[in-house]
């Protein structure tokens, strides 16, 4: 017990992995991606025969991410943007367990489509019929039946699509809501909630359009454009090379275009994201903007944020349509040279009517596969990007599978959970940024059984110590050891099972105040939640809530006082049994009564288990049967609370004004 023995912050850095991927937290340069923007809708573009609306490639900018991420913008500063596997491999390592199915699909829509492609040449009969005076009866019903199975292959090889994106979006959204459950702590530290989210969300939802329109549609798109080539070609062979010529100029001038459209959709996105960061600002700090009076001024500066990505969102808007009209256009010419060469070809009796027609619906028909194309291309981009923002995720420090379970062997056994004693010896730790360590070669021992006080002044690192307890962070050095046994030996879900924590902002979930309760040990008995309930002192709460236990709390539910939410992370931890308690502040907002009955309470239980308390009350520290004082992460001194009074100077100080201040 006592001094420090100050190792450096030098020591090696975290202790044996336990799990998860590789790569790491790395400062990036961050923008804040939109919360949950919805999939992105495909403009579109006049229908052809086929009666497919086709996209031009330009993306809604502003509601969701679309090939920014493409070009490197990772999004969030705590994920590092270091070159990990190609988000090709990636991509296609979601979609091989479906590729029979998206085969089928693929397979199905195309039969589909080729239906729909071999209408032109039917009609072309159908008008040969009328012309030579025979009945059209046999082309009409080909034609006709050619409509309805077309139809139903298609619907059913895009339904199956699109259960199979489906499928993949969900497996995708599992995987990754297990994996954010199991990032370690300071992984989670430095990343934006904002930006996990819409990872989960619409990243994954980018997934399923780059199934459907990025992979099968622009496989089908290029078998269906060479089947028209072909058919055109059939019926012939000038006015297809009159077509290609007009086609290919002026996609050569829409391809100059794409480069421009996939910057300006970049810049659009990442300011949609810097709105929803500036928003997330005002909704993190919603009362003090309004204690401070602060309302105008952030409106202004979330408007300001919202003109400059409606502004950008405009830019992506214009080229576009750029894009969308050169497309038609090219179609339009390729049409009108199709009917002055074609036209003349028909007067002076070297091409059929018929075949005309027939030639100029192909020509439409082209617009289906040259927009799906499009589609593909810039679907492809934005699952490609959505891809590697979830592998970024992915691939972060995890804790090891499966998570601590709620509920420990001393909740299903109503004997007594046997105490645990604590000791670290020369700890040294540091967060991984630039200020001294906050543990700096801490040592002390808690014995098993009874109640061990941490005091300090703030920054001291006594929060710190439950931290490395519950094993948020690994410690640089020295030795923390739970019952004897190194605590980097134990298994994680029996550490934190054995272990209550109830921090200093307890934080109420949104749900009933039973789920709260029972949040910890979800298989507690009505008669342990009801003791629970009595012991901390919340039976008059329970009383006075409309629904009594089963009343919403938190969130779109009552709002309860500071006092009350300390009471409930109490009672939670109560529920939980456990062999070392770990109590932070826990009586900083409670009234004088209920601290006095909560210190019974506490007391009462460290007969039973090990208390270790964050205090910052003499009541509570006198009552300890040891206390450690703690500065500037060393342990000063500890003893009893006579022998620090005459003792030790700074504690002395502490219990007559802060500790002394703070009891009220
Ligand atoms: N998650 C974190 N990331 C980076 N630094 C941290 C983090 N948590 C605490 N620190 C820093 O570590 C040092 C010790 O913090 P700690 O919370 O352990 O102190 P404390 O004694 O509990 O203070 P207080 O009484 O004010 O709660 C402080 O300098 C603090 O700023």
């Amino acid at each position: 017990m006592g001094t420090a023995t100050g190792t450096t912050a030098d020591a090696e850095r975290n202790g044996p992995p336990e799990g998860g991927g590789p790569g790491g937290p790395a400062g990036g340069a961050g923008r804040s991606a939109p919360p949950d923007p919805p999939e992105r809708p495909a403009p579109s573009t006049p229908p052809g025969p086929s009666g497919a609306a086709r996209t031009s490639g330009a993306a809604d900018a502003n509601s969701a991410p679309g090939p920014a991420e493409a070009s490197g913008s990772s999004g969030d500063p705590g994920i590092s943007e270091a070159p990990g596997p190609s988000p090709l491999r990636l991509l296609l390592s979601r979609v091989r367990p479906h590729q029979g199915v998206l085969l089928r699909a693929g397979l199905l829509s195309l039969a589909g489509s080729g239906a729909g492609l071999a209408m032109p040449l039917t009609a072309k009969y159908a008008v040969d019929a009328f012309a030579a005076d025979r009945s059209p009866a046999g082309p009409l019903v080909a034609l006709t039946a050619l409509v309805l199975v077309g139809a139903c292959l298609s619907a059913y090889g895009r339904y199956l699509m699109s259960r199979t994106g489906e499928g993949v979006v969900l497996r995708a959204r599992d995987q990754l809501v297990s994996r954010i459950m199991r990032l370690k702590v300071p992984a989670v530290d430095r990343l934006t909630p904002g930006d996990l989210q819409s990872r989960v969300t619409s990243d994954t939802t980018l997934l399923r359009t780059v199934l459907s329109s990025g992979l099968v549609e622009s496989f089908n798109s290029v078998l269906m454009l060479l089947g028209t080539i072909g058919f055109m070609a059939y019926m012939d062979l000038t006015l297809l090379g009159v077509t290609l010529v007009v086609i290919v100029g002026i996609g050569a001038v829409t391809s100059l275009l794409m480069p421009r459209i996939q910057r300006a959709q970049l810049r659009a996105q990442e300011s949609v994201g810097a709105m929803g960061a500036a928003l997330d600002r005002v909704l993190q700090a919603f009362r003090t903007v309004k204690a401070s009076g602060a309302e105008e001024r952030e409106t202004a500066a979330v408007a300001a944020a919202a003109r400059h990505a409606h502004d950008r969102g405009v830019t992506v808007a214009k080229w576009a349509s750029v894009t969308d009209v050169t497309m038609m256009m090219s179609i339009q010419l390729a049409f009108l040279a199709v009917l002055g060469v074609g036209g003349a070809r028909v007067a002076s009796g070297s091409l059929e009517i018929s075949a005309l027609i027939a030639f100029l619906l192909y020509l439409f028909y082209l617009m289906g596969p040259i927009g799906g194309l499009v589609e593909g291309w810039t679907g492809l981009q934005s699952g490609l990007a959505a891809v590697r923002r979830i592998d970024e995720v992915e691939s972060l420090p995890g804790e090891p599978a499966p998570p601590p379970a709620p509920v420990r062997e001393a909740v299903r056994d109503p004997g007594p959970a046997r105490p645990l004693g604590v000791a670290f010896q020369d700890v040294v730790f540091g967060y991984g940024d630039e200020r001294a360590p906050a543990h700096q070669g801490v040592t002390f021992d808690v014995p098993a059984g009874g109640m061990v006080a941490l005091v300090g002044p703030s920054g001291a690192g006594k929060s710190t110590v439950f931290s490395l307890l519950e094993r948020f962070y690994d410690h640089d050095g020295g030795t923390i050891s739970v019952a004897d046994r190194n605590i980097r030996d134990w298994p994680l879900a029996e550490l934190r099972g054995a272990l209550a924590y109830v921090e200093q902002d307890a934080p109420v979930l949104a749900g009933t105040l039973r789920e709260n309760l029972l949040f910890a040990a979800p298989e507690a008995d009505e008669e342990a939640l009801a003791s629970a309930v009595a012991r901390t002192r919340l039976d008059a709460l329970v009383a006075r809530l409309p629904e009594g236990l089963d009343t919403a709390v938190g969130h779109r539910g009552v709002t309860l006082s500071g006092g009350e939410r300390q009471r409930i992370a109490i009672a939670r931890a109560l529920l939980r049994r456990p062999r070392l308690l770990l109590l932070d502040e826990v009586t900083s907002q409670l009234d004088a009564v209920n601290e006095q009955a909560l210190r019974d309470v506490i007391l009462e239980l460290a007969e039973q288990t090990t208390v270790l308390v964050i205090a910052h009350r003499l009541s509570t520290v006198r009552h300890a049967d040891r206390i450690v004082v703690l500065e500037e992460g060393r342990v000063r001194r500890a003893g009893t609370h006579e022998e620090l009074l005459t003792e030790d100077d700074l504690y002395r100080e502490l219990a007559t004004t802060q500790l002394a201040a703070d009891a009220r």
